[in-house]
């Protein structure tokens, strides 16, 4: 059975890049999908939006909507603080497998938990099974057209708290007008857009900040 691509970005990460150090790990899966296949990893221009973003925040907890190969949420762990936590959401069983050997070669598995299934059934499970309180930042790069449905459900969970950060690639490319209509003009809300452009291509994207007010 031939192999997938995200199993081809894998065996590239381990044959190339250095074990243990979430850097190299980050710029081999940037030159493999900007070299030989594109991939949708929030990639480097981007990257860099989502690292000052946690830096900013410097978050205890962070919660991932679309775990995917585990770039990003290498990106997120390699920048957390000693006891700060990564809880990362992916429902692909495929995806998540990749992810963990990703995250695991990259060295940062002490801060990352994936969480295997549908954002929909783990959201509200945060609170009792992951011990969570409240959230410091999200992370949405999952299914567009779920990113409002879910932020509605955080708040139905009362995961949100005042200064809560979520942070939402691709509102320009694929885009994600529902989420965009829904969050900017809601006041719970302060929004704010970074154009980018979209991961390895010469292409329109943003990403977009929305601090909750509680
Ligand atoms: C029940 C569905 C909602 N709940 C969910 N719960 C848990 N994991 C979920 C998930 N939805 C999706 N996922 C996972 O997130 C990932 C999906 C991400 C979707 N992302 C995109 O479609 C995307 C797409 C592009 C893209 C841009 C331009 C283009 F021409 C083609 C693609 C760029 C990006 O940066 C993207 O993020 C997968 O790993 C999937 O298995
Ligand atoms: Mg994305």
């Amino acid at each position: 059975m031939n192999q997938s691509k995200e199993q081809r970005i894998l065996n590239f990460v381990l044959q190339n890049a250095v074990r243990g150090d979430p850097c190299s790990v980050m710029d081999t899966i940037d030159k493999y999908c900007s070299q030989k296949e594109w991939a949708m990893n929030v990639g480097c221009e981007k990257g860099l939006i989502l690292d000052k973003t946690v830096e900013e925040i410097k978050p205890s907890v962070v919660l991932e909507l679309g775990t995917y190969c585990g770039y990003s949420a290498i990106r997120i762990a390699r920048l957390l603080k000693a006891g700060a936590r990564l809880l990362t959401v992916e429902f692909n069983p495929e995806f998540a497998a990749i992810a963990k050997q990703m995250i695991e070669f990259a060295g940062v598995q002490d801060k990352v938990n994936i969480l295997e299934g549908p954002s929909e059934e783990i959201i509200p499970q945060l609170k009792k099974k992951y011990e969570v309180d409240t959230l410091d930042f999200v992370f949405l790069d999952h299914w567009k057209d779920r990113y409002s449905p879910d932020t509605i459900l955080l708040q139905e969970c009362n995961l949100l708290r005042k200064g809560s950060v979520l942070l939402a690639d691709n509102v320009i490319c694929p885009g994600a007008p529902e989420f965009l209509k829904y969050i900017r003009n809601n006041p719970s809300f302060q929004c704010t857009n970074y154009p980018a452009h979209l991961e390895y291509m010469e292409v329109q994207d943003a990403m977009e900040k929305a601090v909750f007010l509680g």
